[in-house]
């Protein structure tokens, strides 16, 4: 399902966090959003997954008003994987993935079969299955990131939003995930701060600087030298991957900084 923010604005105090910002992802499209702190990456997702209404423009989900839609509809095509997606209560590990039903249910209706295997199944996928009797607060901060991709996966959303996913997350499994963000039919919208990942996860890119895109394009556009230079501050070679030909960045560090 395409995914589209047509000239979204968000304004705090006179100050816009977000600045007519319009961005596009297709049906299937892994796109990724980049861009310096407090570049405004999580305000723009959070009018998304409709934590927050912009004070101007329209986030559209296959072509709808996503604020129009009725909050269980609303939430059967989007999954929000967020900063703040803490879990206060001590369920287990499998109870908190099946939570990602609800949307689907009615009242407290018991798991069918297939919603028990979807469960088992996306606890499979993010490695989950030794841990499924434990509970949540006892679990490390990347195991718990795992079990909320898990949950939103079992929601079999049409668009799934990620704000620093790989947050906490060590390399096999930063790099499981967004190969299964790859390999999902969802439209993926994903704030990324590692741009190597972004550019080997990502079909498309957009860099907010002050809350504005000031750059969107496939990761071989967008990913220059001179972008790396003038939006994050820092010098880069880029190189290209040796199996993809995609864009690398090398940084060098500075001993006098
Ligand atoms: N409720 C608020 N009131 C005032 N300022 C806010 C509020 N929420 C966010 N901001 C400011 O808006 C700007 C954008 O914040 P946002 O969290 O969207 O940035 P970000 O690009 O996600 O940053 P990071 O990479 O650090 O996660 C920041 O300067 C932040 O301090």
């Amino acid at each position: 399902m395409e995914l589209e923010l047509t000239e979204l604005t968000v304004r705090i105090k006179g100050r816009a966090l977000v600045d007519r910002l319009s961005l596009r992802a297709g049906a299937g499209e892994v796109v990724g959003l980049v861009g310096p702190n407090g570049s405004g990456k999580s305000t723009a997702l959070r009018c998304v997954y409709g934590a927050l209404r912009p004070i101007s423009g329209t986030v559209l989900a296959g072509g709808e008003d996503l604020r129009a839609l009725p909050l269980r509809e609303r939430a059967r095509r989007v999954a929000a994987l967020t900063q703040d997606g803490s879990v206060d209560l001590d369920f287990t590990v499998e109870e908190v993935v099946a939570l990602g039903r609800a949307p689907h249910q009615r009242g407290t209706q018991a798991l069918s079969v297939r919603e028990q295997g979807l469960v088992r199944a996306a606890m499979r996928r993010l490695d989950l299955l030794a841990l499924a009797d434990r509970g949540v607060l006892t679990l490390s901060g990347g195991e718990r990131q795992r079990v909320l991709v898990a949950r939103a996966l079992v929601q079999e959303p049409e668009i799934i939003v990620l704000d620093e996913p790989t947050n906490h997350l060590d390399i096999r499994h930063q790099i499981e995930l967004l190969s299964l963000l790859r390999g999902t039919r969802a439209t993926v919208l994903v704030v990324l701060h590692d741009l190597n990942l972004a550019a080997a996860a990502c079909d498309r890119i957009g860099v907010l600087r002050g809350g504005a895109l000031v750059a969107a394009g496939t990761p071989r556009e967008v990913l220059t030298a001179e972008l790396v230079a003038d939006v994050f501050k820092v010098a880069a070679r880029i190189v290209p991957h040796p199996e993809t030909g995609g864009p690398q960045l090398l940084y060098t560090l500075n001993p006098s900084v």
